[in-house]
């Protein structure tokens, strides 16, 4: 896969594009993207994908994102795009007039264009479909249905509010995960008899809330654990932690980056009275998890 951040940077000749944010790339995102690829091979042009980090709502409303640049471009050439590219969002490019961006296409030299049902482009969300159809033929893609509900970025990050990776997964087609530099806590986890990895996450990848059965990847390799995302309302906590326990590991994490895959939720945050309700909770906890790992194999 091509890897670019400016339209100038793209081989010249036809090419199939396919526009839009992605945050998450789920299963609607997934559908449209083979579309776009099927007619790509069937013309035998190539698929660029326009897409922008971070994702348009990120920097414009200061929601919270599903999956970071890293991510994101991992799960593009897994889908097998071959040019990706991926320009800052940032405030020169919010200011720019639905003109320059149809420029951006017309020097992209785009034959045919695939963009979801929603899709406004330029200052102030000023562009639609019948402005890009001045460029080339455009597809747009009816919202993919799941369970009855259409497949949105927006419901997904409501699930990980309610802390239901389960139904997570279902619209992302893959479990969804995190990954961060682990950090310093507050040193208490040892002296429970279980250590947590206090991992910090770019302040706005959305996190689900509670009590997870996790998979992780270290440099260690894969382990088993289980994760703590919520405020610590048993040390009367102020800051949002995510915290993993690994199972059958002892060594030193500090610094070092961790992969988190949440497989099953276990509870939700408790109220707990005090430091020995933790330990035996945090005991309960483990079994739930190597159970819950042990079921999703
Ligand atoms: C599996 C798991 C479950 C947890 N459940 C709770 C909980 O219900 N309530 C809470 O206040 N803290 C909970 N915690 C967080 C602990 O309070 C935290 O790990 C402990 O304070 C140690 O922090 P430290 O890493 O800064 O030493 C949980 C942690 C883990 C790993
Ligand atoms: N099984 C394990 N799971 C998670 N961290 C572990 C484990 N074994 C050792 N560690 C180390 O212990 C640290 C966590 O211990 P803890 O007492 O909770 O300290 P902190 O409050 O700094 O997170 C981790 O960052 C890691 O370096």
């Amino acid at each position: 896969m091509l890897l670019i951040n400016d339209p100038e940077g793209a081989p010249p000749g036809p090419k199939v594009v396919a526009i839009g944010s992605f945050d998450g790339l789920h299963l609607g995102h997934q559908h449209l993207l083979h579309l776009a690829q099927q007619e790509a091979h069937t013309r035998h042009l190539p698929l660029l994908v326009y897409t922008f980090d971070p994702p348009s709502k990120v920097f414009t409303k200061g929601e919270g994102f599903l999956t970071d640049l890293a991510e994101k471009i991992e799960l593009l050439r897994a889908l097998g795009v071959e040019i990706a590219l991926i320009v800052p969002f940032n405030a020169t490019f919010a200011q720019r007039s639905q003109e320059e961006f149809l420029g951006d296409l017309r020097g992209l030299e785009a034959q045919l264009l695939f963009v979801g049902e929603d899709f406004r482009f330029g200052k102030g969300r000023a562009g639609g479909l019948e402005d890009l159809r001045r460029v080339a033929p455009t597809q747009v893609v009816p919202l993919l249905e799941l369970e009855g509900q259409p497949v949105k970025s927006s419901r997904i990050r409501e699930l990980l509010k309610e802390g239901d990776v389960a139904a997570v997964h279902r619209l992302l087609g893959r479990p969804y995960t995190a990954r961060g530099i682990v950090g310093e806590g507050d040193k208490l986890g040892r002296t429970l008899g279980f250590p947590t990895a206090n991992i910090e996450v770019a302040p706005l990848k959305l996190l689900p809330m509670g009590i997870f059965a996790v998979r992780v990847r270290s440099l260690h390799g894969q382990h088993g654990g289980m994760a703590y995302v919520g405020y610590r309302p048993v040390v009367a906590g102020q800051s949002l932690r995510f915290e993993v326990h690994l199972f059958e590991f002892s060594g030193d994490l500090y610094g070092e980056e961790l992969g988190v895959e949440f497989v099953a939720r276990l509870r939700q945050d408790l109220p707990l009275s005090g430091l020995e309700e933790l330990k035996a909770q945090l005991s309960r906890d483990a079994q739930a998890a190597r159970a819950a790992l042990e079921r999703s194999r």
